[in-house]
C-alpha cells in the first residue's frame, strides 16, 4: 500500500523543502500539499512535479488560522484517504517580528550573545491579533489549526494496521517563560511566537502519552536557521546575505546525532565539512503542565465544534 504524507505550509520555506526532500528520499509516497492558496498550491504542486515527474502529489486547501476552513479541509482528507503515514504539521507565522538590538549587545556584554543567535531568547517580539474565530492568530495558525486537524483525522491516523506520525516543526525559539497556563493563547505578551512553539512542545508530550497505544507519535523538529519569507520579514535580504557566514558558523556549534525520543526536540545541523545531521536537545517540558494545558485545549476544541456544528459529519 502506498504511503500518503501530509504537509502543511508547503508552497513554500522549509514546508516546499520537505517535500521536496521526501520524494527524493522516496518517489512512490502520495504527498498531499496543504496549502490556504489554491493557486499557490498548484504552483507549488507544479513545481515538485517539474522535479519528480512521475510523483503522486495531490493539494488540499487550509487556512490553519480559520477553523471552519480546517475542519472542511479534515472532512475532504476523511473522504480521499483511508490512511495517513506522515502528517508535517508546519504551516506557521510570526506576524511583525521586532528584533531588540539593545538586547543582543547586552547579551555580547553578558556572553549570553551565542544562546541569543541561536534561540532568539529576549532578542524577538511580535505583535498579535484576534482572529476571525475570537482566537490569537499566532495560536491557532501554530498550533490549535493543527491541533483540530489531526483530532479531526483521527480515524486515519489511530487504531490502523501500520502506525502514523505526526512531525511538527517547532523551534528552538519556543520558550517556557513566553508560555502562560492563564494565558496560554498569549493575548497578553509581545512572544507569541515563542510561546506557541512552547505550547506545541508540550502538546505533542501528551498525544504520545494519549495515542502511542494507538499507534500513533509525535515528535518535534526545529529545521534550524532557514532564510524563508519568515525570516526575510524579520531583516531585509541583503542583511542576512551579509550575515549569513556569521550566522552559519553560530548554527555549526553544539551539533551531535541520536534516536527520536518523544521528549526530545530534533534539530537540523550541519557540520563545518557541509555534512547534515540531526541533533537531540531534552524539551524543557513539565509534564503535569503539559496535561492542564492539554486539557484546555480539549476544552476549546469542544467550544469549535459546538460553534461549527453544521461542518462536522
Ligand atoms: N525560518 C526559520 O528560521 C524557522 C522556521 N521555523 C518554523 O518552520 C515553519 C515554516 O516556516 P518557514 O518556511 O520559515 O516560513 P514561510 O513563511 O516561508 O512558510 C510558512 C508556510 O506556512 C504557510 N502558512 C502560513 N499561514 C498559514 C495559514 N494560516 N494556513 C495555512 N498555511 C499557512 C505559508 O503559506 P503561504 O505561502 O500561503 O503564506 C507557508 O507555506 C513554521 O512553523 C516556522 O515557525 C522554525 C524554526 C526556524
Ligand atoms: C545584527 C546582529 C549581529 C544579528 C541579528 C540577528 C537576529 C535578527 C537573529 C539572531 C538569531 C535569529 C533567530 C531567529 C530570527 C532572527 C534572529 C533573531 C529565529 C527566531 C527565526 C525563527 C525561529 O523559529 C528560530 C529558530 C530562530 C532563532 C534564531
Amino acid at each position: 500500500m502506498e504511503r500518503v504524507v501530509l504537509v502543511t505550509g508547503a508552497s513554500g520555506g522549509v514546508g516546499l523543502a520537505l517535500c521536496r526532500r521526501l520524494l527524493g528520499e522516496d518517489g512512490r509516497i502520495h504527498l498531499c500539499l496543504a496549502c490556504r492558496n489554491a493557486q499557490k498550491a498548484e504552483a507549488t504542486r507544479d513545481l515538485v512535479l517539474q522535479e519528480y515527474p512521475a510523483a503522486q502529489v495531490s493539494t488540499v486547501e487550509v487556512d490553519l488560522g480559520n477553523l471552519a476552513s480546517v475542519l472542511r479541509a479534515a472532512q475532504e482528507l476523511r473522504c480521499r484517504f483511508q490512511h495517513l503515514d506522515f502528517v508535517y504539521l508546519n504551516a506557521g507565522i510570526m506576524p511583525n517580528p521586532h528584533v531588540n538590538f539593545k538586547a543582543l549587545w547586552k547579551g555580547l556584554l553578558t556572553g549570553r550573545l551565542l544562546h541569543m543567535l541561536t534561540t532568539a531568547e529576549g532578542v524577538m517580539t511580535q505583535t498579535d491579533r484576534l482572529n476571525g474565530d475570537g482566537l490569537q492568530e499566532v495560536f491557532t495558525t501554530n498550533l490549535f489549526g493543527h491541533f483540530i486537524l489531526i483530532r479531526q483525522l483521527e480515524s486515519l491516523l489511530c487504531g490502523n494496521e501500520k502506525p502514523s506520525r505526526l512531525i511538527w516543526t517547532s523551534s528552538s525559539n519556543a520558550r517556557e517563560s513566553a508560555f502562560s497556563l492563564s494565558d496560554y493563547q498569549h493575548a497578553k505578551g509581545q512572544e507569541s511566537y515563542s510561546s506557541s512553539k512552547y505550547a506545541t512542545d508540550l502538546t505533542s508530550v501528551v498525544l504520545n502519552r494519549k495515542f502511542n497505544k494507538q499507534g500513533l507519535y509525535s515528535s518535534v523538529v526545529c529545521p534550524g536557521l532557514v532564510m524563508s519569507n519568515m525570516t526575510f520579514k524579520i531583516l531585509p535580504v541583503f542583511l542576512w546575505v551579509l550575515l549569513m557566514p556569521i550566522m552559519f558558523l553560530v548554527w555549526l556549534f553544539k551539533q551531535k546525532p541520536e534516536y527520536l525520543d518523544p521528549l526530545v526536540k530534533y534539530h537540523s545541523c550541519t557540520s563545518g565539512l557541509g555534512k547534515n545531521f540531526v541533533e537531540p536537545r531534552k524539551l524543557d517540558v513539565d509534564e503535569e503542565t503539559a496535561e492542564k494545558f492539554y486539557q484546555k485545549l480539549l476544552e476549546l476544541e469542544g467550544q469549535t465544534l459546538e460553534k461549527y456544528g453544521d461542518l462536522l459529519d
